[in-house]
């Protein structure tokens, strides 16, 4: 049997960017082109020209077809697609006239099992009706909730004898695991295109699928918790690159870091008290638990809730940071123990313990709604808010415009491109 295949989804909006980069992953290994969905509705068929004319290689077509298969294949076809993809998800009669068009210009169609209710039926009728391949494919906005193609991929394989594909946000690992559970092609898009290495990426993907291969290496498929997954994820990306994945979402206004330099990541323990009135603050110390985030909520910012014994007692527990929506005392000291506190004002006296407040409510700190467990990012730039329900899909999205930008500054870095240029920001201006 012949070694997997490797094929790079080319998931860009600028047809000389994918030209580049196409090249780039074939010299990495790759041994088939995709012409991504986004890629396709940003150039058209011209994307599919240009790939197939600059390399000659096996190129497919993501069309993601539903309807109209026959126009759709027949188009790519024409445009020089040696495989077509279609969507499981289409009425049997639109993969059917998606077959006979790809018969007539000696295309192939691959069918994208994305979103299929029950993929191990559906692929068999779709071998029964004709299609090529089968892509086992978690799509982009499903993989930030959480869901892995390595899940049912065993089963297609089992239950069909065609050649399996396997797409959604692979890596060299999981490629190889893919390969380990009988994938004959893997799929791989933002790993690639999005490196800032992408000859470097590519190889390691194809070193990884092609000794899973040779060895007949055995699954490991123990996955870590959401949870660890998101404050491992979120340890490695800034607050403006959260901002980004939550639509430009705010950071909270008017709190500062009092240490610079440090970055706070963890779950909330919010604080409501009273301006000076330090009771509920330090009793929070006792509530939180290791890797947790305070965050307070004042009434006022004239007298300090917070200072040096309250910070030490924090390191002691654990704690990661503390944010204050009001003021703080003894920066000095607290600038000294290195220890991450952003507040609204640095002022000399404290408050009376009074216990006025609540812990572990809903607040809202710099202006932003802040529940007990929503996770908090802080660095330089400011203080993020991730709702608690969205923590795992936010996370994973933050990364993603991370190696977008990892790829940007590539091209800025070693190339000598300017931004506009790269993005080819006139042509994307809004259109008024
Ligand atoms: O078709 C796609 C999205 O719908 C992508 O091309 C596919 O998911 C591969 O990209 P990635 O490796 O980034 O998931």
């Amino acid at each position: 049997m012949d070694r997997p295949v490797l094929q790079v989804a080319l998931d860009l909006v600028e047809l000389k960017r994918a030209v580049e980069i196409a090249g780039e992953a074939l010299e990495g290994g790759v041994d088939w082109l995709e012409v991504g969905t986004p890629l396709i509705k940003s150039e058209g068929m011209n994307a599919v020209r240009e790939i197939k004319k600059a390399y000659g290689v096996k190129t497919l077509a993501d069309m993601k077809t539903i309807d109209t298969g026959s126009v759709e294949v027949e188009m790519a076809a024409k445009s020089g697609a040696d495989v077509i993809i279609i969507l499981g998800l289409s009425d049997d009669s639109t993969i059917q006239e998606a077959i006979r068009a790809a018969r007539k210009y000696g295309a192939e169609v691959m069918a994208d099992l994305i979103n299929v209710p029950d993929p191990v039926e559906r692929a068999k009728e779709l071998e029964e009706l004709g299609v090529d391949y089968i892509n086992v494919h978690v799509g982009i906005d499903q993989q930030m909730k959480g869901m892995d193609p390595l899940d049912v991929l065993s089963k297609v394989v089992e239950a069909v004898s065609i050649p399996v594909a396997a797409a959604g946000g692979l890596d060299a690992e999981k490629a190889a695991s893919c390969v380990a559970l009988g994938a004959r092609i893997v799929i791989v898009g933002s790993n690639i295109v999005k490196s800032r290495n992408v000859t470097e990426s590519a190889r390691r993907v194809r070193e990884a699928i092609d000794e899973a291969w040779k060895e007949g290496r055995k699954v490991e498929m123990r996955r870590r918790s959401l949870e660890e997954e998101t404050r491992e994820i979120l340890l490695k990306v800034s607050t403006p690159n959260i901002s980004d994945a939550m639509h430009r979402a705010r950071a909270m206004r008017d709190i500062y870091p009092i240490v610079r330099g440090k970055k706070v990541v963890g779950k909330a323990v919010t604080v409501s008290t009273m301006d000076g009135d330090w009771a509920k603050t330090v009793e929070a110390i006792d509530v939180a638990g290791k890797g947790d985030v305070i965050v307070i909520k004042c009434s006022g910012d004239t007298a300090a809730v917070w200072g040096e014994l309250a910070t030490r007692s924090c390191i002691n527990k654990g704690i990661e940071g503390v944010i204050i929506d009001g003021a703080v005392r003894d920066v000095d000291d607290i600038r000294e123990l290195g220890y991450p506190v952003f507040a609204k004002r640095e002022v000399p006296n404290a408050g009376e313990p009074k216990g006025f407040g609540e812990i572990n409510v809903k607040i809202e700190c710099g202006g932003i709604e802040v529940k007990p467990g929503d996770w908090i990012v802080a660095d330089d730039n400011g203080v993020m808010v991730i709702p608690k329900e969205r923590a795992y899909e936010i996370a994973r999205r933050a990364l993603e415009v991370k190696k977008h930008e990892e790829r940007i500054r590539g091209e800025i870095e070693d190339k000598g491109r300017t931004l506009a240029e790269i993005v080819e920001l006139y042509k994307w201006e809004k259109v008024q």
